[in-house]
């Protein structure tokens, strides 16, 4: 199936920035939209249902789960997330380019699905520095922090199978870098399509477009 959006999926360890990054984007990049997930967390802080997330019981993810709603899931620091693949095909037919905001579990499930969707992974610039900005954010209690830590270690081993690595040291570097993938990424498809369909159509060259 070719899609005309472009799906670029941005993970990190919890704390490495990836939130405020892709929300930086979006307020730059009108073209962008941010799949909003469900998961079985709790909200925290300010966070609304249907902004953040959707925040849904065991049992009602579980059931989507069952119905296949989900193009990918997992259970991330004890909870289980989700991106429902009903609003991000609808979207990516449209033409709408789509940001997920997803562990890497999840990102490597959605190559599996889209082969071209472009994998960004977010690296703090040390350790010490992610455990400061989880303590800073002030939004976990220390067990959380803690466990988030230790799912880190892990996480950042997965780093070589992304297309990407964006370390997020000073933020305006990290979110020119994150544009500039974001760029370079609509360049090559619109360039893919305008050779297919117009310039050199007549000369009967075979492209396939990459968004399939
Ligand atoms: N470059 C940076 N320098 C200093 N602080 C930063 C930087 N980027 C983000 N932060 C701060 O670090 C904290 C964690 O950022 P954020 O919530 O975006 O992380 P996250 O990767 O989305 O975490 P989670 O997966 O837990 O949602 C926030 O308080 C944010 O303001
Ligand atoms: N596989 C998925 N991971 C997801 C999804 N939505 C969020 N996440 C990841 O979970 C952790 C924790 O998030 P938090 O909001 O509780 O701090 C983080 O790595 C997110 O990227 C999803 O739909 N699928």
């Amino acid at each position: 199936m070719e899609y005309p959006g472009n799906l670029f999926v941005v993970s990190a360890p919890s704390g490495a920035g990836k939130s405020s990054l892709v929300k930086a984007l979006l307020e730059l990049d009108s073209q962008v939209f941010r799949s909003i997930s469900h998961t079985t967390r709790s909200p925290r802080g300010q966070e609304k249902h249907g902004r953040e997330y959707y925040f849904a019981s065991r049992d009602d993810f579980e059931r989507m789960i069952a119905s296949n709603a989900f193009v990918e899931w997992a259970n991330v620091h004890g909870n289980l997330y989700g991106t429902s693949k009903k609003a991000i095909e609808e979207r990516l037919a449209k033409g709408t380019d789509i940001v997920l905001e997803i562990d890497y579990q999840g990102a490597l499930q959605i190559k599996q699905s889209f082969p071209h969707a472009v994998l960004i992974f977010i690296l703090p610039p040390s350790w010490e520095e992610l455990r400061s900005r989880l303590e800073n954010r002030g939004e976990d209690a220390s067990d959380v922090i803690e466990k988030r830590l230790t799912n880190a270690k892990e996480e950042m081993a997965q780093v070589h199978k992304f297309d990407f690595v964006i370390i997020n040291e000073l933020f305006e570097r990290a979110l020119f870098d994150l544009k500039a993938v974001v760029h370079s990424q609509r360049l090559r498809y619109s360039a893919q399509k305008r050779v297919r369909s117009e310039i050199f159509s007549s000369l009967d060259i075979p492209v396939t477009l990459e968004n399939s």
